[in-house]
């Protein structure tokens, strides 16, 4: 086995599964003289008591200020795009405190660059949320649910911590530690090749303990998936393997995780029914529109240890008849009190005599033809994992209950065999 060190992992914006807006084009590669002019940020928020003790990193700025920006200054105005984006140039400054590397990210609320932080000298992320009126109310939500989670969460190993945040050119910006690449980074890296079984368990693992810590905390996350749930560190390794041919395979050299993206994360009420989670991970009490909890947590986690273990995502689909059709061929059918309860639109549209109205409301044949290739959860597990399947299928079985009331809670999961030291093997 051939191991290699590397020491940075690249981050690359294109994505395979249509998650994410592709990314846009701007100035990003050049570095312009910045202007001397007035400080336009100001600083109105301060969470400085969650600022961790981590000892600084020794990297300097020192090549940006060769290339002639001055420290202070500030940089021109610039319309904003069309989304409400803010517009930058790498080398800009963000206040007087923080210089702008590169950029590390891009989701609906905004962009994720990384920046240094002069004051505490360190790389941090900040995500500079779009000047949009909800985007910027939802933006002072998260930083109050990221608050609430850096209080409780004293060893800081469960969520990403915020270290700041301000107001910028009518852009809420939020200061994260700088965490490593995503779940989704490294799957789509090793050309969506599983991770190994040990890997996934310790995944598993620590994911569970960050759902049952919210889940106390009274908070649901609402969007689980591989893309928010980041490596603390970005090294890997190299490892060369011999499976169908010879190809080298990418692994974290530490498995230490922390969930991102509270952005949509809410606290728990009896009534909600509103549409959340990224479809893939979506659980199916929140398609039938029959209201949701922390139950669909759990699902999403099924879905995605499925996803690791495997290599690609469970449910790939873009449409709620075909997505159910897929559960029933992996899971079995969905349970009859379910459909029947569901809301009038969904009753409508996908329910016919008590049950799904599949095939026969099958929007083309080769819908018809992607559910019926899909195996049996079982069949999934076992082609893929070479020892623990029968712990790791009952484990996500008891997550990917239909029955929200039925299925396992994070701390039922943690106490499963399937994380039992009998099982553990050092990843
Ligand atoms: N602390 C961090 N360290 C490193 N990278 C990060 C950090 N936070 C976010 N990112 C990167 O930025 C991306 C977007 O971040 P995030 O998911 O928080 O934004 P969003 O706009 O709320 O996204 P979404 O559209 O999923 O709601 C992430 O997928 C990740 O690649």
């Amino acid at each position: 086995m051939e191991m290699e060190r590397v020491a940075e992992f690249p981050y690359a914006h294109m994505d395979r599964r249509p998650r994410k807006r592709p990314r846009v084009g701007w100035e990003a590669a050049q570095h312009p003289r910045a202007q001397i002019g007035m400080l336009c940020g100001q600083e109105v928020g301060d969470v400085t008591s969650l600022i961790s003790s981590t000892a600084p990193s020794d990297h300097t700025c020192s090549s940006l200020y060769s290339k002639g920006v001055a420290r202070n200054a500030s940089p021109p105005w610039r319309e904003d795009d069309k989304d409400g984006h803010y517009m930058f140039a790498v080398g800009d400054n963000l206040t007087s405190r923080y210089k702008i590397y590169s950029k590390i990210g891009e989701g609906t609320f905004g962009q994720v660059l990384e920046c240094w932080d002069r004051e505490k000298k360190e790389m941090v992320a900040i995500k500079i949320v779009r000047s949009i009126k909800k985007y910027r109310e939802a933006a002072m939500i998260e930083v109050d649910v990221l608050q609430h989670l850096g209080k409780h969460d004293k060893t800081g190993s469960r969520c990403v911590q915020i270290r700041n945040w301000f107001d910028y050119r009518n852009h809420i910006c939020i200061v994260f530690e700088k965490l490593g690449p995503s779940l989704y980074d490294f799957l789509r890296k090793n050309a969506y090749r599983p991770f190994p079984i040990d890997l996934v368990r310790e995944i598993g693992r620590q994911l569970l303990e960050s759902v049952a810590f919210m889940h106390d905390l009274h908070l649901i996350h609402t969007d689980l998936k591989p893309e928010n749930i980041l490596f603390v560190s970005p090294e890997y390794i190299k490892v060369s393997e011999y499976k169908d041919g010879s190809f080298s395979k990418r692994l974290p050299k530490s498995s230490a995780i922390k969930l991102i993206d509270l952005g949509s994360a809410t606290y728990d009420r009896k009534d909600h029914t509103y549409i959340v989670s990224t479809r893939h991970y979506r659980a199916p009490e929140v398609i039938l529109g029959l209201g949701w909890s922390y139950p669909c947590d759990m699902w999403s986690v099924g879905c995605i240890l499925v996803e690791l273990c495997s290599g690609e995502a469970l449910f790939q689909t873009h449409e709620n008849l075909e997505h159910m059709a897929m559960m029933e061929r992996v899971l079995g059918p969905l349970p009859q009190h379910m459909l029947k309860r569901a809301d009038r639109h969904a009753a409508e549209k996908y329910v016919r005599r008590g049950r799904l109205n599949w095939p026969e409301g099958a929007a083309s044949r080769e819908s018809i033809k992607a559910v019926q290739k899909l195996p049996r959860l079982q069949n999934i597990v076992m082609q893929h994992v070479d020892h623990s399947a029968g712990d790791a299928i009952g484990l996500l079985q008891g997550l990917l209950r239909y029955e929200p009331s039925e299925r396992m809670t994070a701390r039922e999961a943690l106490g499963h065999p399937f994380f039992s030291a009998g099982n553990r093997r050092r990843y």
